[in-house]
């Protein structure tokens, strides 16, 4: 939903808005929350709940000019990033919130795996507020391999909109080795935990790291409950070399407008990754944070073909599922 600048001073704008049941809904925002192109930058209006790994916080929740509150509310989502870890799944949500019609927490809820026996109205609670017409969403990566979820899902929504980021199944989970040897110094070499017979080769596939990767099995779960049209699968590998381009696909996919685009990126050369292009007037990093795009341990070449054989099968059978190639050798 696009505003107009109906009358401004040196700083404030007044926006006016006209909702779905056709109400004219005017707001004052200070002009330091207004962010490059025009764009509020998370949505409108907002509230302090989520945090945000871009650093932008939330103001509270405001009155219009007649001092009422605004009749945004807090509803649960229609649309779940549910996986992958580490397949990109921040950057994903990060470049979403640049678009006004989506409202995304920050903070990933664990909700349908760890606190289902607090119910929904405590979801709900969790959610940022929305305007009519707004997207709720939310990321969770550990959805897409917990056994219980989708069903827990399906009974919250059977219209949901579900998005999964996959990566390379080898690079994923030497990815997500290095984070738990960043917090767990002291644990085993990737090599002892990935082989259960490291002589005779046989991989250890109840591994965490390696068993994430398993994704037409996790992804055989979730067609039980959904059909394949309402999950939306990312390129991890593309999300970052055409951020742009993948982002074009998941703002089709939810029937939104295309508002994030190319011009939103730029490619930091030191971090080796897209960022977004610095707000005007704002000094704050917009690169995602250091335990993004971090540099991975490093692993033994015959040991990665070994898993590279491994997956190979596996991944055939996801690409059947997914009904296309993602290209992971
Ligand atoms: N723009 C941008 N900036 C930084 N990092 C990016 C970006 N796009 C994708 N990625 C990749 O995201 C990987 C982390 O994935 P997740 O955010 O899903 O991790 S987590 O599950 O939430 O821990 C992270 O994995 P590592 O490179 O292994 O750190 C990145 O490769």
């Amino acid at each position: 939903m696009l505003a107009s600048i109906i009358a401004w001073d040196r700083q404030t704008l007044i926006l006016a808005q006209i909702n779905k049941a056709e109400m004219l809904l005017t707001r004052t925002v200070p002009l330091s929350e207004i962010s490059y192109l025009g764009e509020k930058r998370s949505g409108w209006p907002q509230e302090g709940n989520a945090s945000n790994a871009l650093g932008s916080g939330h103001p509270t929740l405001e009155t219009n000019s007649s001092g009422k509150e605004w009749t945004a509310a807090r509803r649960l989502p229609q649309a779940l990033i549910i996986g992958v870890k580490k397949g990109g799944t921040r950057a994903l949500l990060e470049f979403l919130r640049l678009h006004p019609d989506i409202r995304a927490l920050g903070s990933e809820p664990h909700f349908f795996d760890r606190h289902y026996a607090r119910g929904l109205d405590w979801y709900r609670s969790m959610m940022p507020k929305a305007l009519d017409g707004q997207i709720v969403m939310e990321k969770t990566p550990r959805y897409f391999v917990t056994v219980d979820t989708p069903a827990r899902v399906h009974a919250m929504s059977q219209d949901v909109k579900l998005i999964v980021v996959v990566r390379d199944p080898v690079t994923r989970a030497i990815s997500d080795y290095t984070q738990i040897i960043s917090k767990t110094p002291d644990i085993p070499p990737f090599e002892s935990l990935a082989f259960k017979n490291r002589t005779t080769g046989q991989i250890d596939s109840l591994w965490s790291p390696l068993w994430i990767g398993l994704y037409a099995q996790h992804m055989e779960r979730w067609l039980a409950w959904f059909p394949r049209s309402q999950i939306h699968l990312v390129s991890g590998e593309r999300l970052i070399s055409d951020p742009a381009g993948e982002l074009g696909k998941v703002q089709d996919f939810l029937g939104l407008q295309r508002i994030v685009t190319d011009k939103h990126f730029y490619f930091n050369k030191t971090k080796g990754f897209p960022c977004l292009k610095k707000p005007e007037g704002s000094s704050k990093p917009h690169c995602l944070g250091k335990t993004k795009g971090r540099t991975h341990v490093s692993i033994d070449p015959e040991v990665i073909q070994k898993l590279r054989d491994f997956y190979k099968p596996h991944n055939q059978r996801f690409y059947q599922l997914a009904g296309q190639n993602f290209g992971w050798q």
